[in-house]
């Protein structure tokens, strides 16, 4: 489990950009961070590892407190993957995979062996394992960044934008091996997007953020789709336009939330919270 305790971070040129944010993000989930340029997510995104260090407040990890933590090693067991892939441009695909774990001290030979069953992982042909970088596709160079992310075996994955830069199509089945990769290895991921529909589709928590890294709304996507809690949300998450409305419709003997373009956004139970959420796109277990 992440947690931020009243988490602020001002830059020294004065600009605030988090400002008292308080949030848990549970163990092998995914939380998507959604909101406009500026909102603070990359901000927040990098305090976990310590590539910013905040101004306010803690952040634990399975309850250690980050800033005593010695940042190359936390940076090392956690799996980071950028926008632009990040892969440096004169090593090659398997180098560029294999580098931490050869630098946390496993042989050669055996981080290759495992770069290699990671771009498996990732959906990537092995023979591309000895191209560089600049010979793949953007789409491809974020499959080897998503390798290089789990290349340590992290418990955590921080995912700043991953989807951002690649076209719609490759973006969708990015997304997908994203979910299908998430269902084998449990990953607690943190995700960061301006993207509601990523967010809605990937994220087990979505966390609707307003400039500052204040919290419009925190939960599942079928709670905030059904209840968004204020203008801000339902402007943001396009609520009040057709493309969102809601309606409950019943299938294989559930209720279930579906939103206007078919996809279900949620399970609709008795319980006292009324809703067991899933993933938008995702069948209800
Ligand atoms: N190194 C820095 N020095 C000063 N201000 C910064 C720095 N990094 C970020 N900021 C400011 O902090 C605020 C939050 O930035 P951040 O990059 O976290 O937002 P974001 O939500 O990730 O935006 P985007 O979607 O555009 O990447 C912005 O106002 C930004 O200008």
């Amino acid at each position: 489990m992440i947690a931020f305790e009243g988490v602020s971070k001002r830059f020294p040129d004065g600009s605030l950009a988090v400002d008292d944010f308080t949030l848990t993000i549970p163990s092998r989930s995914t939380t998507v961070l959604v909101g406009s340029s500026g909102s603070g997510k990359t901000t927040l995104l990098r305090m976990i590892n310590r590539m910013v260090d905040p101004t306010g407040g803690r952040i634990t990890i399975d309850g250690d407190d980050v800033a005593k933590l010695d940042p190359v090693k936390l940076r090392r067991r956690i799996g980071y993957v950028m926008q632009n892939s990040g892969l440096l441009p004169h090593r090659t695909v398997i180098d560029n995979v294999a580098n931490v774990p050869i630098l946390d001290g496993v042989k050669k030979s055996e981080a290759h062996a495992h770069a290699l069953e990671l771009l498996d992982t990732v959906g990537l042909d092995r023979s591309l394992a000895k191209r560089y970088p600049a010979q793949l596709s953007g789409g491809q160079q974020q499959r080897v960044g998503v390798a290089r992310g789990l290349a340590v075996d992290p418990n955590i994955l921080l995912m700043d934008e991953p989807f951002g830069a690649v076209d719609p199509l490759v973006r969708d089945e990015l997304q997908q091996e994203l979910l299908r990769i998430q269902r084998e290895l449990s990953k607690t991921i943190v995700f960061v997007t301006h993207d509601i529909d990523e967010a809605f589709l990937l994220g087990d928590q979505v966390v609707i953020l307003r400039t500052g890294g204040i919290v419009a709304q925190a939960g599942t996507p079928a709670e905030i789709l059904a209840n968004p809690a204020d203008e801000f949300v339902a402007s943001f998450v396009g609520a009040e336009r057709g493309r969102r409305a809601l309606h409950i419709d019943a299938e294989h003997g559930d209720r279930v939330l579906v939103d206007g373009t078919g996809r279900v956004a949620g399970v609709l139970t008795d319980g006292p919270g009324g809703m067991a959420g899933t993933a938008a796109g995702s069948a209800p277990e």
